[in-house]
Protein backbone atom coordinates (compact mmCIF):
# COMPACT_ATOMS: atom_id res chain seq x y z
CA UNK A 1 0.00 0.00 0.00
CA UNK A 2 0.92 3.69 -0.61
CA UNK A 3 3.52 5.87 1.37
CA UNK A 4 3.55 8.95 0.23
CA UNK A 5 3.82 8.17 -3.78
CA UNK A 6 5.26 5.03 -3.33
CA UNK A 7 4.22 1.31 -2.90
CA UNK A 8 5.20 -1.19 0.17
CA UNK A 9 4.68 -4.75 1.62
CA UNK A 10 5.30 -4.51 5.50
CA UNK A 11 7.46 -7.86 4.59
CA UNK A 12 9.05 -9.02 1.49
CA UNK A 13 12.11 -11.14 0.21
CA UNK A 14 14.98 -8.87 -1.62
CA UNK A 15 16.42 -11.32 -4.62
CA UNK A 16 19.38 -9.07 -5.39
CA UNK A 17 20.70 -9.80 -1.36
CA UNK A 18 18.57 -12.64 -0.77
CA UNK A 19 17.58 -11.51 2.24
CA UNK A 20 13.98 -11.50 3.71
CA UNK A 21 13.10 -7.54 4.82
CA UNK A 22 10.66 -5.32 6.66
CA UNK A 23 9.03 -2.69 7.73
CA UNK A 24 10.30 -1.73 11.37
CA UNK A 25 7.36 -1.36 13.03
CA UNK A 26 8.03 -0.03 16.18
CA UNK A 27 9.44 2.94 15.27
CA UNK A 28 6.71 4.04 13.27
CA UNK A 29 5.11 6.53 12.95
CA UNK A 30 7.87 8.92 13.63
CA UNK A 31 10.71 6.69 11.55
CA UNK A 32 9.93 4.62 8.68
CA UNK A 33 12.80 2.10 8.00
CA UNK A 34 13.12 -1.13 6.14
CA UNK A 35 15.61 -3.71 8.06
CA UNK A 36 16.64 -6.99 6.63
CA UNK A 37 18.85 -10.19 7.19
CA UNK A 38 20.25 -13.31 5.90
CA UNK A 39 20.24 -14.79 9.25
CA UNK A 40 17.31 -17.04 10.48
CA UNK A 41 17.57 -15.97 13.90
CA UNK A 42 17.32 -12.25 13.26
CA UNK A 43 13.62 -12.96 11.53
CA UNK A 44 12.67 -14.85 14.38
CA UNK A 45 13.93 -12.18 16.64
CA UNK A 46 11.58 -9.82 14.28
CA UNK A 47 8.44 -11.54 15.46
CA UNK A 48 9.69 -12.12 19.44
CA UNK A 49 10.13 -8.15 19.44
CA UNK A 50 7.15 -7.18 17.18
CA UNK A 51 9.08 -5.26 14.36
CA UNK A 52 6.84 -7.76 12.77
CA UNK A 53 3.53 -8.10 14.24
CA UNK A 54 -0.61 -8.71 13.03
CA UNK A 55 -1.55 -12.25 12.23
CA UNK A 56 -0.78 -12.61 8.23
CA UNK A 57 2.47 -10.40 8.56
CA UNK A 58 3.63 -12.85 11.05
CA UNK A 59 2.93 -16.05 9.11
CA UNK A 60 4.64 -14.19 5.86
CA UNK A 61 7.65 -13.75 7.69
CA UNK A 62 8.01 -16.87 9.48
CA UNK A 63 7.65 -18.69 5.63
CA UNK A 64 10.73 -16.37 4.82
CA UNK A 65 13.08 -16.92 7.51
CA UNK A 66 12.31 -20.21 7.20
CA UNK A 67 13.18 -20.82 3.74
CA UNK A 68 16.22 -18.73 5.01
CA UNK A 69 16.96 -21.03 7.04
CA UNK A 70 17.17 -23.93 4.51
CA UNK A 71 19.13 -21.70 2.45
CA UNK A 72 22.11 -20.71 5.16
CA UNK A 73 21.91 -24.18 6.40
CA UNK A 74 21.33 -26.57 3.21
CA UNK A 75 18.24 -28.11 5.16
CA UNK A 76 20.03 -29.31 8.41
CA UNK A 77 18.83 -28.06 11.76
CA UNK A 78 15.65 -27.47 10.10
CA UNK A 79 13.59 -28.97 12.86
CA UNK A 80 15.64 -26.70 14.73
CA UNK A 81 14.01 -24.11 13.11
CA UNK A 82 10.68 -25.10 12.91
CA UNK A 83 10.79 -25.40 16.97
CA UNK A 84 12.61 -22.02 17.21
CA UNK A 85 9.46 -19.73 14.58
CA UNK A 86 7.15 -21.54 16.31
CA UNK A 87 7.88 -20.59 20.09
CA UNK A 88 7.96 -17.02 19.39
CA UNK A 89 4.62 -15.71 19.78
CA UNK A 90 1.44 -18.25 20.55
CA UNK A 91 -2.00 -16.18 20.04
CA UNK A 92 -1.70 -15.98 15.89
CA UNK A 93 -2.21 -19.23 13.73
CA UNK A 94 -0.97 -18.02 10.69
CA UNK A 95 2.52 -18.54 12.37
CA UNK A 96 2.16 -22.25 12.70
CA UNK A 97 -0.24 -22.53 9.77
CA UNK A 98 3.33 -20.96 7.66
CA UNK A 99 5.78 -23.41 9.11
CA UNK A 100 3.20 -26.21 9.09
CA UNK A 101 3.53 -25.42 5.03
CA UNK A 102 7.04 -25.17 5.19
CA UNK A 103 7.66 -28.61 7.38
CA UNK A 104 5.27 -30.28 5.04
CA UNK A 105 7.67 -28.95 1.63
CA UNK A 106 10.36 -29.80 3.35
CA UNK A 107 9.87 -33.63 3.26
CA UNK A 108 10.53 -33.81 -0.41
CA UNK A 109 13.72 -32.20 0.21
CA UNK A 110 13.49 -29.39 -2.24
CA UNK A 111 16.11 -26.90 -3.36
CA UNK A 112 16.31 -23.29 -1.56
CA UNK A 113 15.10 -21.81 -4.63
CA UNK A 114 11.87 -24.20 -4.37
CA UNK A 115 11.62 -23.19 -0.60
CA UNK A 116 12.38 -19.48 -1.54
CA UNK A 117 9.50 -19.52 -4.58
CA UNK A 118 7.14 -21.43 -2.29
CA UNK A 119 7.62 -18.78 1.06
CA UNK A 120 7.07 -15.87 -1.70
CA UNK A 121 4.30 -17.60 -2.92
CA UNK A 122 2.63 -17.76 0.76
CA UNK A 123 2.99 -13.53 1.34
CA UNK A 124 1.45 -13.60 -2.20
CA UNK A 125 -1.65 -15.76 -1.52
CA UNK A 126 -2.01 -13.99 1.79
CA UNK A 127 -2.09 -10.40 -0.24
CA UNK A 128 -4.60 -11.90 -2.47
CA UNK A 129 -6.97 -13.56 -0.03
CA UNK A 130 -6.95 -10.10 1.61
CA UNK A 131 -7.78 -8.17 -1.30
CA UNK A 132 -11.03 -10.74 -1.84
CA UNK A 133 -11.87 -10.60 1.40
CA UNK A 134 -11.98 -7.07 1.10
CA UNK A 135 -14.17 -7.25 -2.17
CA UNK A 136 -16.42 -8.91 0.11
CA UNK A 137 -16.19 -6.82 3.26
CA UNK A 138 -16.94 -3.18 1.11
CA UNK A 139 -19.98 -4.93 -0.38
CA UNK A 140 -21.26 -4.92 3.46
CA UNK A 141 -20.44 -1.52 4.51
CA UNK A 142 -21.01 0.07 1.47
CA UNK A 143 -24.95 -1.01 2.87
CA UNK A 144 -24.55 2.35 4.65
CA UNK A 145 -22.76 2.01 7.64
CA UNK A 146 -19.63 4.29 7.02
CA UNK A 147 -18.80 5.31 10.24
CA UNK A 148 -16.32 2.45 11.14
CA UNK A 149 -14.89 1.83 14.53
CA UNK A 150 -11.56 -0.33 14.67
CA UNK A 151 -9.07 -1.68 17.25
CA UNK A 152 -5.79 -2.58 17.00
CA UNK A 153 -3.72 -2.51 13.50
CA UNK A 154 -5.38 -4.87 11.10
CA UNK A 155 -4.10 -2.56 8.23
CA UNK A 156 -2.13 -3.66 5.41
CA UNK A 157 0.84 -3.56 7.85
CA UNK A 158 -0.06 -6.26 9.94
CA UNK A 159 -1.22 -8.36 6.64
CA UNK A 160 1.54 -7.77 4.15
CA UNK A 161 -0.75 -5.58 1.83
CA UNK A 162 -4.30 -4.51 2.26
CA UNK A 163 -4.88 -5.37 5.60
CA UNK A 164 -7.74 -7.39 6.87
CA UNK A 165 -10.34 -4.96 8.40
CA UNK A 166 -8.77 -2.22 6.49
CA UNK A 167 -8.98 -3.82 3.20
CA UNK A 168 -12.34 -3.28 2.94
CA UNK A 169 -12.16 0.76 4.00
CA UNK A 170 -9.54 0.60 1.02
CA UNK A 171 -11.61 -0.63 -1.22
CA UNK A 172 -14.53 1.40 -0.33
CA UNK A 173 -12.47 4.19 -0.56
CA UNK A 174 -11.40 3.30 -3.98
CA UNK A 175 -14.57 2.81 -5.42
CA UNK A 176 -15.11 6.31 -4.62
CA UNK A 177 -16.81 5.72 -1.05
CA UNK A 178 -15.86 8.01 1.51
CA UNK A 179 -15.76 5.74 4.84
CA UNK A 180 -14.62 7.35 8.19
CA UNK A 181 -12.76 5.27 10.76
CA UNK A 182 -12.68 6.18 14.07
CA UNK A 183 -9.51 4.41 15.29
CA UNK A 184 -9.09 3.06 18.81
CA UNK A 185 -5.40 4.01 20.17
CA UNK A 186 -5.34 0.65 21.30
CA UNK A 187 -3.72 0.33 24.54
CA UNK A 188 -0.98 -0.73 25.71
CA UNK A 189 1.37 -0.82 22.97
CA UNK A 190 -1.18 2.13 20.63
CA UNK A 191 -1.10 0.09 17.34
CA UNK A 192 -3.99 2.35 16.23
CA UNK A 193 -2.49 4.95 17.18
CA UNK A 194 0.56 4.54 15.77
CA UNK A 195 -0.04 2.39 12.93
CA UNK A 196 -3.63 2.17 11.94
CA UNK A 197 -4.14 5.94 12.07
CA UNK A 198 -0.80 6.93 9.87
CA UNK A 199 -1.69 3.50 7.36
CA UNK A 200 -5.21 5.22 6.81
CA UNK A 201 -3.76 8.76 6.25
CA UNK A 202 -1.02 8.05 4.10
CA UNK A 203 -4.22 6.36 2.20
CA UNK A 204 -5.96 9.94 2.58
CA UNK A 205 -8.81 8.04 4.51
CA UNK A 206 -10.77 10.51 6.81
CA UNK A 207 -10.08 9.02 10.87
CA UNK A 208 -10.25 10.01 14.32
CA UNK A 209 -7.83 8.83 16.55
CA UNK A 210 -9.63 7.91 20.16
CA UNK A 211 -8.85 6.39 23.42
CA UNK A 212 -10.43 2.80 24.00
CA UNK A 213 -12.83 3.72 26.88
CA UNK A 214 -14.39 6.53 24.26
CA UNK A 215 -15.80 3.99 22.06
CA UNK A 216 -18.67 2.49 24.35
CA UNK A 217 -19.89 6.20 24.35
CA UNK A 218 -19.31 6.90 20.87
CA UNK A 219 -21.54 3.70 19.79
CA UNK A 220 -23.87 5.36 22.97
CA UNK A 221 -24.29 8.57 20.82
CA UNK A 222 -25.23 6.81 17.71
CA UNK A 223 -22.07 7.75 15.94
CA UNK A 224 -20.51 4.51 15.21
CA UNK A 225 -22.45 2.41 12.40
CA UNK A 226 -20.39 -0.78 12.76
CA UNK A 227 -17.38 -1.85 14.54
CA UNK A 228 -14.76 -4.19 11.90
CA UNK A 229 -11.78 -5.82 13.55
CA UNK A 230 -9.18 -8.40 12.64
CA UNK A 231 -8.22 -11.77 14.11
CA UNK A 232 -5.54 -14.09 15.71
CA UNK A 233 -7.43 -16.91 15.37
CA UNK A 234 -10.75 -18.39 14.50
CA UNK A 235 -12.09 -21.14 16.61
CA UNK A 236 -14.19 -23.79 14.98
CA UNK A 237 -17.25 -22.94 16.68
CA UNK A 238 -16.75 -19.39 15.40
CA UNK A 239 -15.29 -17.70 18.57
CA UNK A 240 -12.56 -15.02 17.99
CA UNK A 241 -8.96 -14.10 19.44
CA UNK A 242 -8.15 -10.52 19.00
CA UNK A 243 -6.03 -7.87 20.33
CA UNK A 244 -7.18 -7.25 23.75
CA UNK A 245 -10.29 -5.07 24.11
CA UNK A 246 -11.99 -6.41 21.42
CA UNK A 247 -14.24 -8.55 23.55
CA UNK A 248 -15.11 -5.29 25.40
CA UNK A 249 -16.12 -3.82 22.25
CA UNK A 250 -18.28 -6.60 21.23
CA UNK A 251 -20.15 -6.04 24.44
CA UNK A 252 -20.69 -2.65 24.02
CA UNK A 253 -21.62 -3.06 19.97
CA UNK A 254 -24.37 -5.61 21.27
CA UNK A 255 -26.04 -3.82 23.61
CA UNK A 256 -26.18 -0.96 20.57
CA UNK A 257 -27.26 -3.17 18.32
CA UNK A 258 -24.10 -2.34 16.02
CA UNK A 259 -22.76 -5.16 13.93
CA UNK A 260 -19.58 -6.46 14.78
CA UNK A 261 -17.57 -7.53 12.02
CA UNK A 262 -14.82 -9.72 11.80
CA UNK A 263 -12.23 -10.18 8.65
CA UNK A 264 -9.86 -12.98 8.57
CA UNK A 265 -8.38 -14.32 5.92
CA UNK A 266 -8.30 -18.93 5.83
CA UNK A 267 -5.25 -18.68 7.45
CA UNK A 268 -6.59 -17.50 10.64
CA UNK A 269 -8.96 -20.63 11.03
CA UNK A 270 -7.81 -22.75 13.20
CA UNK A 271 -10.34 -26.12 12.86
CA UNK A 272 -8.06 -28.15 15.33
CA UNK A 273 -8.80 -25.63 17.83
CA UNK A 274 -12.70 -26.47 18.66
CA UNK A 275 -13.64 -23.41 20.91
CA UNK A 276 -12.29 -20.28 21.88
CA UNK A 277 -11.09 -21.23 25.46
CA UNK A 278 -8.70 -23.64 23.89
CA UNK A 279 -7.02 -20.92 22.04
CA UNK A 280 -3.40 -19.40 23.70
CA UNK A 281 -3.24 -16.14 25.43
CA UNK A 282 -0.40 -14.11 25.19
CA UNK A 283 1.08 -12.79 28.02
CA UNK A 284 3.63 -9.54 27.69
CA UNK A 285 5.83 -7.83 29.37
CA UNK A 286 4.32 -5.82 32.05
CA UNK A 287 6.64 -2.84 31.27
CA UNK A 288 4.26 -2.41 27.82
CA UNK A 289 1.52 -0.94 30.77
CA UNK A 290 4.08 1.01 33.13
CA UNK A 291 6.60 2.59 30.26
CA UNK A 292 5.07 4.65 26.89
CA UNK A 293 7.54 5.87 24.08
CA UNK A 294 7.65 8.03 21.53
CA UNK A 295 9.09 11.16 20.21
CA UNK A 296 9.82 14.61 22.15
CA UNK A 297 10.28 17.48 20.47
CA UNK A 298 13.88 17.03 19.22
CA UNK A 299 13.01 13.84 17.69
CA UNK A 300 14.64 11.24 19.63
CA UNK A 301 12.97 8.56 20.92
CA UNK A 302 12.30 8.31 24.85
CA UNK A 303 10.80 5.65 26.92
CA UNK A 304 8.66 7.35 29.76
CA UNK A 305 7.65 5.36 33.04
CA UNK A 306 3.95 6.38 34.54
CA UNK A 307 3.74 3.74 36.77
CA UNK A 308 5.76 2.43 39.94
CA UNK A 309 8.53 0.06 38.96
CA UNK A 310 6.82 -1.52 42.01
CA UNK A 311 3.43 -2.76 40.93
CA UNK A 312 2.23 -5.59 39.91
CA UNK A 313 0.80 -5.90 36.31
CA UNK A 314 -1.47 -7.71 34.22
CA UNK A 315 -1.18 -8.12 30.38
CA UNK A 316 -3.12 -10.04 28.49
CA UNK A 317 -2.54 -9.24 24.53
CA UNK A 318 -5.23 -10.81 23.10
CA UNK A 319 -8.98 -11.65 24.62
CA UNK A 320 -11.73 -13.84 23.11
CA UNK A 321 -15.03 -13.06 21.61
CA UNK A 322 -17.58 -15.54 21.14
CA UNK A 323 -19.45 -16.18 18.17
CA UNK A 324 -22.60 -15.41 19.49
CA UNK A 325 -21.53 -11.48 19.75
CA UNK A 326 -20.14 -11.30 16.53
CA UNK A 327 -22.63 -10.40 13.13
CA UNK A 328 -20.82 -11.69 10.74
CA UNK A 329 -16.79 -13.60 10.08
CA UNK A 330 -15.29 -12.73 6.76
CA UNK A 331 -12.88 -14.31 4.81
CA UNK A 332 -11.85 -14.63 1.22
CA UNK A 333 -14.57 -16.89 0.68
CA UNK A 334 -17.49 -15.14 1.61
CA UNK A 335 -19.23 -14.29 4.84
CA UNK A 336 -20.48 -16.36 7.54
CA UNK A 337 -23.49 -14.45 9.10
CA UNK A 338 -24.89 -15.52 12.33
CA UNK A 339 -28.45 -16.49 12.13
CA UNK A 340 -27.75 -17.85 8.61
CA UNK A 341 -25.83 -21.07 9.68
C1 LIG B 1 -4.11 -8.60 10.86
S1 LIG B 1 -5.39 -8.33 11.74
C2 LIG B 1 -5.58 -9.24 13.16
C3 LIG B 1 -4.66 -9.12 14.29
O1 LIG B 1 -3.42 -9.69 13.99
C4 LIG B 1 -4.53 -7.77 14.95
O2 LIG B 1 -5.77 -7.22 15.20
C5 LIG B 1 -3.81 -8.00 16.23
O3 LIG B 1 -4.41 -8.34 17.23
C6 LIG B 1 -2.35 -7.89 16.20
O4 LIG B 1 -1.75 -8.06 17.44
P1 LIG B 1 -0.20 -7.79 17.63
O5 LIG B 1 0.04 -8.11 19.07
O6 LIG B 1 0.03 -6.36 17.28
O7 LIG B 1 0.51 -8.76 16.70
Amino acid sequence: MRIGQDEYRAVFWDTSTQAVRWIEQRLLPHTFTIVGSRNPEDVAQAIETMQVRGAPSIGAVAALGLALAWQVDRGRFFDYWLQRFRRTRPTAVNLFHACDVMEGLAIGEPSSEVMIERAVYYGDEEVAANCRMGEHLAELLAVGERRILTHCNAGWLAAVDWGTATSGIYHLARAGESPFVWVDETRPRLQGARLTAWELMEEGIACALQADSAAAWMMAQGKVDCVVVGADRVAANGDVANKVGTYALSLAAKAHGIPMYIAAPSSTFDRMCSKGADIPIEDRHGDEVTVMDGMDQKRCHRHIRVATERVRVNNPAFDVTPYENISAIISENGLWARGAD
